[in-house]
């Protein structure tokens, strides 16, 4: 469904509400994604968690994006929260999402009950990486990127081995407004939350995918060191997008996270 947030954004929605005391998910996505990447996973999570998806502003069903920062989207998902009245939720954050994630926590802790910090860092990429990616798209359009970005995105085991999904996913991020990549690319560039990840102050967990080359295990290794109390777990064979290839093991690792929070 569209829902117009409290902050006046409309966003494109996916919301199961929780039943009785079971926990509340938000998922945030990661760049040229909408919110189907999580259809798998979140076929596996327990039937009475609430579970609210969205579209990043200028992804999937979602209008707007340019001129915002990751603070910005930060602001758009505390907004969702308030629309659908859900005073605290684990935040499931993927790559971009991930920055959105920390960027919740650090200014509106009080609205966070624990951490997924899936694929991302305190930083990702370099100002040299997303400048250079935008010139590639102003040249080419989305389609340019198309092949490097699923190199990122999937380990080579899945490349080869599930060609039908290879060409959903591609098909999904050439479909993505160029302009909406390129603002979203642009935010993250000028995202840093090293000096204040050590702020997060709820339980976190970092996954880190061995073939991960966008977000490499180190720097979800240095993530989960930043923040006080944190783990971090490595799936070894999969690439950038894990609740894609491996959704069985991101869905035991959520469930761990869970436990920890309701315990
Ligand atoms: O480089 C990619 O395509 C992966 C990625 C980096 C940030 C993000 O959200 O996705």
């Amino acid at each position: 469904m569209q829902a117009v947030s409290r902050n006046g954004r409309i966003l494109n929605t996916a919301f199961r509400p929780a039943r009785g005391a079971a926990p509340v998910l938000v998922f945030s996505n990661s760049l040229g994604t909408d919110f189907r990447i999580w259809d798998d996973l979140l076929a596996r999570l327990p039937d009475d968690w609430g579970l609210l998806r969205y579209d990043t502003a200028g992804h999937g069903l979602s209008p707007g994006g340019p001129g915002m920062s990751i603070d910005d989207h930060g602001d758009d998902l505390v907004a969702l929260l308030d629309t659908y009245g859900i005073e605290k939720a684990v935040i499931v954050g993927l790559s971009v999402g991930g920055l959105i994630a920390q960027s919740v926590a650090i200014r509106h802790g009080e609205r966070v009950a624990g951490l997924v910090l899936s694929n991302t860092g305190m930083k990702i990429g370099t100002p040299e990486i997303w400048n250079g990616r935008a010139e590639a798209i102003r040249a080419g359009g989305m389609n340019a990127i198309g092949d490097a970005t699923m190199e990122r995105w999937f380990s080579r085991a899945f490349r080869e081995g599930r060609p039908a999904e290879l060409l959903r996913w591609r098909t999904m991020l050439v479909h993505t407004p160029a302009d909406s990549y390129i603002a979203l690319g642009s935010a993250i560039r000028d995202a840093d939350y090293r000096d204040r990840a050590g702020r997060i102050s709820v339980p976190t967990l970092c996954i880190a995918g061995s073939e991960d080359s966008a977000t490499p295990p180190e720097t979800l290794r240095a993530l989960a060191a930043a923040i006080p109390g944190a783990t971090c777990e490595e799936i070894v064979g999969v690439g950038h997008l894990p609740c894609i290839e491996v959704p069985d093991r991101v869905a035991d690792m959520v469930g761990t996270l869970v436990e920890r929070v309701t315990e």
